[in-house]
């Protein structure tokens, strides 16, 4: 496999090495870095559709003591670029020396031309700056670090986050609109979910999210039909399962007028509305003039945009994500911050495979006053590169108890998929929907925001 490797030693060593010196053990020795492309179906947003495959970076990082610890994150070039100089500056330094990750992100610089556009195109997460680069990269190497850590001292990195209050943790099942299938001459792997594109669509998908995962609440992705659609999607939810908590996300899609005309309609049946407008001011002003309590991954992605959407109150629940936030421990200091100012928390998901889902799972286990179901994309899935997938029952995944994370990396997996990355002419490395969904219709735009 040629992946990245810095350092003499990843990949090769033995686990289990003797090391009678703790400290000198958990000195990283080596770090791998393999940029995978994971199936995704075709799954509809308000930028575009899901391309068939999706780049995503696993990192290991190995000590001198033999062990090796994972993490995952976004795998386009642009945190690529960022993750191979910061691997570099790793070796020598120790898997426990965790505040320091970020005074080393800080030193490695971020080409301008990466957040000169200012708008995120796959992630659907506001505004693209160097820190949520820096962030999203770092929180990777946080994980695996955790991980070996927690391998090497035989506890779970829930224990390593001070212990968890809850064995299992709930997710929600996120419905989005769907086509059957990519479009027609796009390489992709098939996938039995059919089609959604009406209430009828989304109701019958998620009876079997229910079916198959035990979810009890729901989630539909928005910003993708004209707002009385969803608004009736939503209804026939709340018809066909009464008393589950619903929630609709247009990704800011909207303005603040059909926000509230919306916010209206659907008081009393959501859970809470999600970026229904982009930005906090207008945030604040569609808060300001509802009851329906408002939920982000847009407006509030960092510290720095904390201090204005809670002053204005311009969110009641934030939807953290350890992946945007830098890692695990800065997740729990975000919701920290939520809990002194009253706001709830819940989690946000794009893509990921299931290392991140145990990542977000031990530390949703670890927060107190959580009182929302987690998203996660992780049942849309199809691939992994765990040998053994996590599973969801009664829409809750156990908390994983053995050492570090819990799961185990499947390095045939990891080669079959890092090889479809290699194979690719560079088309799919970088995520773009926009893009995805001109292979169907070629005047296909990125639409203005607001869209209605
Ligand atoms: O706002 C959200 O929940 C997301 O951005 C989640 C994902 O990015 C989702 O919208 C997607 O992947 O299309
Ligand atoms: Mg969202």
């Amino acid at each position: 496999m040629d992946s990245v490797q810095v350092g003499g030693r990843a990949g090769g060593g033995k686990v289990g090495n003797k090391v009678s010196d703790l400290g000198a053990g958990l000195t990283i020795a080596g770090v791998r870095l393999t940029p995978i492309l994971v199936a995704d179906p075709p799954l509809l947003n308000t930028q575009g559709v899901h391309q068939p495959y999706t780049p995503r970076l696993i990192v290991e990082v190995e000590t001198a003591g033999g062990v090796t610890g994972v993490g995952e994150t976004y795998g386009d070039t642009k945190y690529l670029e960022l993750a191979r100089p910061f691997a570099a500056r790793l070796e020598g330094r120790r898997v426990s020396d965790l505040n320091a990750l970020f005074t080393l992100a800080d030193e490695v610089a971020v080409d301008a031309s990466r957040v000169e556009d200012a708008v995120d195109v796959g992630g659907l997460r506001g505004a693209q700056t160097a820190d949520k680069l820096r962030l999203s990269v770092v929180s990777a190497f946080e994980v695996a670090c955790l991980d070996a850590l927690g391998r090497t001292l035989g506890l779970p990195v829930h224990e390593l986050l001070g212990g968890k209050l809850r064995d299992r943790v709930e997710y929600s099942a996120y419905l989005f609109y769907k086509w059957a299938r990519h479009p027609a001459g796009v390489p992709a792997e098939p996938d039995d979910w059919g089609a959604a594109l009406d209430p009828a669509g989304v109701v019958a998908q998620a009876r079997r999210f229910k079916e198959r995962y035990g979810f009890t609440s729901f989630k539909l992705k928005g910003g993708v039909f004209p707002p009385e659609e969803e608004v009736a999607a939503i209804r026939a939810l709340a018809e066909a399962f009464p008393g589950h908590p619903l929630r609709l996300d247009p990704n800011g899609a909207w303005s603040v007028a059909t926000s509230l005309e919306v916010a209206g309609q659907l008081a009393g049946v959501l859970e809470y509305l999600e970026d229904p407008a982009l930005g906090t001011p207008a945030m604040a002003e569609v808060a300001a003039r509802t009851g329906v309590p408002l939920a982000t991954n847009m407006c509030v992605t960092t510290f720095a945009e904390i201090p204005e959407a809670f002053t204005r109150d311009a969110v009641q629940v934030v939807l953290c994500d350890h992946h945007y936030w830098g890692g695990l421990r800065n997740t729990r200091q975000l919701a920290a911050l939520c809990r002194t100012f009253g706001v709830g928390v819940s989690m946000h998901s794009n893509t990921h495979l299931g290392i991140s889902l145990a990542a977000m799972t031990h530390v949703a286990a670890t927060l107190p006053g959580l009182h929302h179901a987690c998203d996660s994309h992780y049942p849309w899935q199809s691939e992994d590169v765990l040998t053994e997938r996590l599973a969801f029952t009664d829409g809750r995944v156990t908390v994983p108890d053995g050492p570090g994370l819990g799961v185990e990396l499947d390095r045939d997996r990891l080669a079959f998929l890092h090889r479809r990355w290699l194979d690719d002419d560079g088309s799919l490395r970088d995520r773009d929907d926009t893009a995805a969904l001109r292979a169907a219709d070629p005047r296909w735009t990125a639409p203005p925001v607001p869209r209605w």
